[in-house]
C-alpha cells in the first residue's frame, strides 16, 4: 500500500486526491507536521505559494518538510507547489522571511505568463509520460528559468519554449495542473517514483 501526503492548506487539493485515490493509494491531508509519518511521497499542490507559505509557517509545517525531503521522501509540486520546491525563485519578494520546501536545483519565475488572464492550455510532450500529447492547464503559472546541470528537463511549451515539467531524483514539479485535467499519467508516474 502506498500512502501519500498531500499538503492541503490552501488551493487544488481535492482534484489531487481524488486523482491518487483513484490510482489505488491512500492518501492523507496534512495541515500539520504530525501527519508526515510514514509517507511515501508528498504532494504540493498549486494555487498560492505565498498563503500557503504564510499558512504553513504558523505551524513549522515546511522546515519539517524539507528535512523529510533531505532524507529522500518523494515530492510532487504542481505550479504554485514547483514555487515551493525551487532552490531559487524570481519575482518572490512576497515569500522571503517564510520557509519554503526547496531542493530543486532550478530558478522559477513567478507569474511568468501573466496574470489570470493569460491562463491557457496546451498539449506537452513530457519525458517519461507515454502516448498523446499531455493535456496541460496553466494558471498564473511559473517558468523554469534555469536549471542546473542535476536537474532533467522534462517538458517545455514548445521545441524552444520555456522549461515546464522537471525532475530530480525523487522530486517531480510542474509548471501547470495535471490534476485539474482527467489525465492520470504523471500521477502515475510520481506514484512509480514513490515505490521506487
Ligand atoms: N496556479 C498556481 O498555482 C499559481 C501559482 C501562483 N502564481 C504562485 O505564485 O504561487
Amino acid at each position: 500500500m502506498t500512502t501519500i501526503g498531500v499538503v492541503a492548506l490552501q488551493g487544488a487539493v481535492s482534484e489531487h486526491v481524488a486523482m491518487l485515490t483513484g490510482l489505488g493509494a491512500t492518501v492523507r491531508q496534512i495541515r500539520t507536521p504530525d501527519g508526515l509519518d510514514g509517507l511515501d511521497g508528498l504532494v504540493l499542490p498549486g494555487g498560492e505559494s505565498t498563503a500557503m507559505a504564510r499558512a504553513a509557517a504558523k505551524v513549522g509545517l515546511f522546515e519539517q518538510v524539507r528535512e523529510r525531503r533531505e532524507s529522500g521522501l518523494p515530492i510532487f509540486g504542481t505550479c504554485a507547489g514547483l514555487i515551493l520546491l525551487a532552490e531559487r525563485v524570481e519575482d518572490g519578494e512576497a515569500l522571503a522571511g517564510f520557509a519554503t520546501v526547496g531542493g530543486l536545483d532550478i530558478t522559477a519565475r513567478r507569474n511568468a505568463f501573466g496574470g489570470q488572464l493569460a491562463s491557457f492550455r496546451a498539449g506537452l510532450d513530457v519525458q517519461g509520460v507515454e502516448g498523446p500529447a499531455f493535456p496541460a492547464v496553466f494558471i498564473r503559472a511559473p517558468q523554469v528559468v534555469a536549471v542546473e546541470a542535476s536537474v532533467q528537463v522534462l517538458a517545455r511549451t514548445s521545441a524552444d519554449g520555456p522549461i515546464v515539467a522537471v525532475r530530480q531524483g525523487g522530486l517531480l514539479a510542474t509548471s501547470f495542473h495535471p490534476e485539474l485535467t482527467a489525465d492520470d499519467r504523471l500521477h502515475r508516474l510520481f506514484l512509480s517514483i514513490c515505490r521506487g
